[in-house]
């Protein structure tokens, strides 16, 4: 037997039928559905009487267009978005498949909800009409985004056409410093390799740095790896990510589970099987990144300077910096920390989950947020809601000027009414910065949850580790 990848075991056990030398037919072992990319593949089945098969292996949750504010029940007032959550209601009744609904007290994010309900499991193949399925990787599973026409296909045969990716492995070695957390260590990568730099590739993450993270802690990881360009991001289950799934699966028991972690244990890339692309990082360096473009790899350590016109020798690469810059209103050269926000973004799902929620408290200490700054948290799904209230983490960002909001993707990209007005600075837990992602001229600096708790409380931006050491001394 021939050495493999994790991600060539991943497709080689669900592959149905091998179709040419790049694609296969791919079994899906779970198909997420939102209520954005879902209407038309469901009008496609309507329109050729088709059925789907599998419901049980499908899920949906209105994630994009709900809004957070904090009446009860929720109703959406725009009627474009409540036609798309009526029209996901109808189809998953129709087709009995299992709804997270606009009003169900454990709706969320699609992919933060699903795995805190133990749905996620090493070893399965989850795509979903989202580019973040990514996340699941750091639970030793192929996770992607797919298109809307293959949303149609998923549903009408639980199998995708599925062209064959390319294998990357990055090693971290090392270990993050204290006050850096993976959300930096991903922005980094990213700066390095590149907001096209894993495009056509499947990332295996592996190392130390990788193994002393918290399950959580590796979604983020997973979850960013598509703003390299990457087709899927994988991290091998190890006793970290198993025992994460066993608190949250409660019929994996006696038989099942002896097989299960059995099977669990031979999800790892084989020693010696080669990657097509390899790199290797060292954690001890990093620190705490923050983006200054308008693209994910447009980011720096919070103390260090933007790059200058002259250190890029290729004219298309400087004029990337200036377009940028004239769109962020930052000078080339100069430093990000002290530079001035008037919002503060906490959620999504990059960073929405309750472990970034407990970094958020313990780095505000008794501080409150900074006059002239809105600060809201917009946990990423109501699990998450009740345990940070369970824990007095609500409480207490309530008390330190937070706005505490409910579940959804909310200004991550402002498809509902969390939207920004042009000109204003916003820290963001986020993974994307494009131009106008959270409002027209609206103007986004991804980073960690300390680093944008600490931006809340002291109205710029500010390296998180200066208000941890002195809460801690
Ligand atoms: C709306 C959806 C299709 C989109 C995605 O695919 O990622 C969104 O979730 C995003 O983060 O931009
Ligand atoms: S939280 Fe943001 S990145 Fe995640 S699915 Fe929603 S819009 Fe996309």
């Amino acid at each position: 037997m021939s050495n493999k990848t994790l991600y060539q075991k991943l497709v080689d056990a669900h592959t149905v039928a091998v179709l040419d030398e790049e694609n296969v037919l791919l079994f899906c072992d779970l198909h997420l559905m939102n209520e954005y990319t879902s209407p038309q593949a469901f009008s496609g089945l309507d329109g050729k009487s088709r059925g789907v098969p599998v419901p049980g292996q499908n899920v949906s949750v209105v994630s994009h267009i709900i809004p957070t504010h904090n009446e009860t029940p929720r109703r959406i007032a725009d009627p474009a978005s409540l036609l798309q959550a009526r029209n996901l209601k109808k189809n998953c009744t129709k087709h009995n498949i299992p709804l997270f609904d606009t009003n169900d007290v454990l709706q969320g994010i699609e992919h933060v909800v699903s795995p805190e309900h133990g749905m996620i499991r090493p070893g399965m193949v989850v795509i979903c009409g989202d580019s973040h399925t990514t996340t699941y990787g750091a639970l030793g599973v192929l996770g992607f985004g797919i298109g809307t026409s293959e949303v149609e296909h998923v549903l009408a045969t639980q199998t995708l056409v599925y062209r064959m990716a390319k294998n990357m492995r990055i090693t971290i070695k090392g270990l993050l410093p204290k006050g850096t957390t993976s959300k930096d260590m991903i922005l980094n990568i990213i700066s390095q390799i590149g907001a096209k730099g894993a495009i056509g590739y499947v990332v295996e993450f592996c190392g130390s740095a990788v193994d002393a993270l918290s399950t959580e802690a590796r979604f983020t990881i997973c979850n960013m790896a598509v703003e390299a360009g990457a087709r899927g991001a994988l991290i091998a289950p190890d006793s970290t990510a198993v025992d994460y799934i066993l608190a949250r699966a409660p019929d994996i028991t006696g038989n099942i589970r002896d097989s299960a972690l059995k099977y669990w244990a031979t999800l790892h890339s084989d020693s010696g099987v080669l990657f097509d692309q390899e790199y290797v990082f060292n954690a001890n360096d990093m620190a705490p990144f923050v983006t200054w473009g308008t693209s994910p790899d447009q980011a720096i350590a919070i103390n260090s300077h933007l790059p200058t016109k002259e250190s890029f020798k290729n004219p298309a690469d400087r004029l990337s910096l200036e377009q940028a810059l004239k769109y962020t209103k930052l000078t080339d050269g100069q430093a990000l920390e002290g530079t001035p926000i008037q919002h503060v973004f906490i959620g999504s799902c990059t960073n929405g989950r309750i472990e970034d929620l407990r970094e958020v408290v313990a780095t505000i200490g008794d501080r409150r947020v900074a006059s002239g700054v809105r600060a809201m948290v917009v946990p990423g799904s109501g699990a998450v809601k009740a345990q940070a209230e369970a824990e007095g983490i609500a409480d207490k960002l309530i008390a330190a000027g937070f706005e505490w909001r409910k579940p959804g993707c909310s200004m991550c990209l402002a498809m509902n009414d969390d939207v920004l007005t042009s000109g204003t600075r916003c820290a963001s837990t986020t993974n994307r910065n494009f131009e106008g992602r959270q409002g027209r001229g609206a103007i986004t600096h991804l980073m960690s949850p300390a680093m944008a708790a600490a931006a809340a409380v002291t109205g710029m931006i500010t390296d998180a580790r200066k208000l941890q050491g002195a809460n801690h001394a």
